[in-house]
């Protein structure tokens, strides 16, 4: 099956700066796949070279095996919402409709329509009226009438207050069930990727620091609770992602895939948070040795 996004070696780099470096991942089709970082991590920019909308200092990226924005058909697969999901304010929505029908030759009207209808949208109301959860609303309502094979969305949800962004994942899981549609969407808010994404990639200090499917990373990462233990002493099966200690106790986030032995650990499961605020935290490992975050208490 062809990837959705498959990148090797990425790169971009501003002036002296890497903004994204030394990237390679594989993400198959049909995913809902969380792009998660903190600030400055490199989210943006990967979604902007998945778009085409900049073009790598190193590396290769393509997207549903073409190369991202070469030409009419590559733009057509591809739905962008960008992070400040731009709208033309002097617009109204209808004006929207009709302008994505003019430029995407695989535009649903009558999706779109729906859509907005459900919404309880006036269509005649202009864009720069809406709030920011309706702002919201009509820039997914524009990528998914688009009927794109992969919509890219740039922290869709980061301005909206609980029940927008619910009403948002809403549409865009009903969107995803409805058509064959692949999601890759960025979020500082792990709670949005843990009801969504089947697929997560954690990015941080420019540089990727793990990607898979949601259900292989949950069981395979594990908390180990125990007496005060060096993590640098662990079976070598075991990867130490964090470590925190007390003086007598030691709290280890570990990746195996062989069962944990040793009775002195309890062992209890990681939630995705748990685990994306781990990779998030720690310096990536050519920079550390084992573990990669170590806290004293
Ligand atoms: N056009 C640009 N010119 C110079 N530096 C840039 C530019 N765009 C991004 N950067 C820098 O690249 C790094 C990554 O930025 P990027 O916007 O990709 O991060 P992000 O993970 O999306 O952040 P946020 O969550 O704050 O949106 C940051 O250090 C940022 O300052």
């Amino acid at each position: 099956m062809t990837a959705v996004v498959a990148a090797q070696g990425l790169g971009k780099k501003y002036g002296r700066r890497w903004a994204l470096s030394d990237l390679t991942l594989e993400v198959p089709a049909g995913r809902v796949v969380g792009l998660v970082g903190p600030n400055g991590a490199g989210k943006t920019t990967l979604l902007s070279l998945a778009c085409g909308q900049i073009a790598p200092t190193s590396g290769t990226i393509t997207v549903l095996g073409g190369t991202p924005a070469a030409g009419p058909a590559q733009l057509a697969k591809v739905g962008y919402v960008a992070q400040d999901t731009p709208l033309y304010p002097g617009l109204s929505i209808a004006d929207h409709l009709r302008l994505g029908a003019r430029l995407n030759p695989t535009w649903d009207h009558e999706l779109a329509r729906r859509r907005v209808e459900r919404l309880g949208l006036d269509p005649a109301r202009r864009a720069g009226r809406l709030s920011g959860g309706q702002r919201a609303q009509l820039a997914l309502t524009l990528g998914i009438a688009k009927r794109p094979e992969l919509l890219i969305l740039d922290e869709p949800v980061s301005a909206l207050d609980p029940l927008a962004r619910r009403e948002f994942m809403r549409g865009l899981m009903e969107a995803v069930a409805d058509q064959e549609l692949s999601v890759v969407f960025s979020s500082h808010l792990v709670s949005d990727l843990e009801r969504t994404c089947d697929h997560l990639i954690v990015l941080a200090g420019s540089r990727l620091r793990i990607s898979g499917d949601a259900e292989e990373l949950l069981a395979t990462h594990h908390r180990l609770t125990g007496p005060r233990r060096d993590p640098g002493r662990l079976p070598a099966d075991q990867h130490v992602v964090s470590a925190s200690h007390t003086d007598r106790q030691s709290t280890l986030i570990v990746r195996t895939t062989a069962p944990i032995l040793d009775p002195a650990w309890t062992v209890s499961q990681v939630s995705l948070e748990d685990l994306v605020l781990a990779y998030m935290d720690t310096p990536p490992p050519a920079a550390a040795p084992r573990p990669v975050l170590e806290i004293q208490r």
